[in-house]
């Protein structure tokens, strides 16, 4: 990120010793606090139904698929990796930018699960905090992946001004683009790739594969009226820079497609396909042996990475006699940590009304505060941070 003042500002005048605004000391002004804000997912084997419960009120998923969704929780001893990938993410984040002079807390909330999302602001109040911002962990525009997000803060904060405490909440830009996050996962697809021995690539294709969602929601996801920047766009604009990443590593190119993960939803109700079992099928027939799948939707390895691809999609993929190579999620990658940092720090001096130059892959950020009708949800409910 580059930054110029939008007026110059006076330096201190050494005739007088009079000074006028300074450049902060603190790149973090004018913020206290960060907030990570994340999905959420059960500790423990008892709150696994609960979670369940929160996380499909009122949006008619089938009780045969919670069913099955709750075992995979329960395999794995009712503890879903997520609250932990946020914590080490939380850690990470604070001692980046402490590095860069920006010593302020760095919190943990939950739309989904403890630590919730109004306890982690309240926490934040307590400890003097009246100005926050918001890191997402995720990268992507849709309603699932920010909206909710955002209408969630905008519970948040209402519940908390109820109890008297008054607290503004911003939030960093969309950053499916942002170098940070897309040449870092492009960087790890890359190695994985590059770990291929040479004679199979012929028969190996790259699979990127994301969250699906409903289509309703893809055809909401972003700005309104820009169907050049929706959830879909997003994901094939960032596996387009991964492709010509691996293929500037191996120096030949590997064919790819974009499939999708974690379908839910009555099955009367269409979700964006290819699901990445179903593509793996149409891939064994044509004679591929290895696959290189590519996570680019998320960010860290929770439930839908360990179950829904290192457990169902290799339990396919070895069914039909691939070989599947999984990249690993940008997870707590110091370059992706730095690219959040940035975004941090990006929307602070934007907020001090200095001119960010935002950096992107390709060029051309996407925008800096979703404007009016993002994303939009069934039903029209407030939200922060937005236009
Ligand atoms: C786009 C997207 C992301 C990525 C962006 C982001 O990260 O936010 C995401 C993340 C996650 N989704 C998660 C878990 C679940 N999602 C569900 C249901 C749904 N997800 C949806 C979409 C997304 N979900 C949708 C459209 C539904 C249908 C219900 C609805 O319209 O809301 C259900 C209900 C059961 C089921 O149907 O699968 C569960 C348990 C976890 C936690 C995993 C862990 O514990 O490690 C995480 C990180
Ligand atoms: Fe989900």
């Amino acid at each position: 990120m580059t930054t110029r003042p939008e007026q110059a500002r006076e330096d201190v005048d050494p005739s007088d010793g009079t000074r006028g605004p300074s450049v902060p000391s603190d790149p973090s002004d004018p913020y206290d606090a960060v907030l990570v804000l994340s999905f959420g997912g059960p500790e423990r084997p008892e709150d696994v139904l609960p979670f369940l419960r929160q996380v499909t009120a009122g949006r008619g998923i089938p009780d045969e698929r919670l069913a099955v969704v709750g075992q995979h929780y329960y395999d794995r001893g009712g503890r879903s990796p997520v609250n932990d990938l946020g914590r080490a993410l939380v850690a990470a984040l604070h001692d980046e930018l402490g590095r860069r002079g920006a010593e302020l807390p760095v919190v943990l909330g939950n739309r989904n699960w403890s630590p919730w999302l109004d306890d982690a602001l309240r926490s934040l109040h307590d400890g003097g905090a009246r100005r926050v911002v918001t890191v997402v962990t995720s990268a992507f525009s849709s309603y699932s992946s920010c909206r909710q997000y955002r209408e969630n803060l905008s519970d948040a904060v209402d519940a908390l001004g109820a109890e008297g405490h008054e607290l503004v909440v911003d939030k960093v830009r969309v950053y499916a683009t942002h170098p940070g996050f897309a040449r870092t996962m492009a960087g790890l697809a890359a190695d994985t790739a590059a770990g291929l021995p040479r004679e199979v690539l012929p028969s190996t294709r790259m699979v990127h594969v994301t969250h699906s969602i409903p289509l309703w929601m893809q055809e909401s996801s972003g700005p309104k009226d820009a169907p050049d920047v929706s959830y879909r766009h997003q994901h094939e604009q960032l596996a387009a820079l991964v492709d010509a990443t691996v293929e500037q590593r191996l120096g030949v190119p590997l064919p790819s497609t974009l499939a999708y993960c974690s379908r839910s939803g009555p099955p009367s109700q269409p979700w964006l396909e290819p699901d990445i079992n179903e593509h793996l099928a149409d891939l064994a027939g044509e004679g591929v042996s290895d696959v290189v799948v590519a996570p680019i939707g998320f960010v860290s390895d929770h439930m839908e990475v360990v179950y829904d691809l290192d457990t169902e999609a290799a339990a396919t993929a070895a069914a039909l006699g691939l070989r599947l190579h999984r990249v690993p999620t940008v997870g707590t990658h110091p370059d992706f940590v730095a690219g959040l940092a940035d975004l941090v720090l990006e929307r602070a001096a934007e907020a001090r009304g200095e001119v960010v130059e935002r950096a992107a892959v390709p060029p051309g950020a996407l925008w800096s505060t979703c404007p009016a009708g993002c994303c939009a949800g069934r039903e029209d409910r407030p939200a922060l941070c937005g236009g």
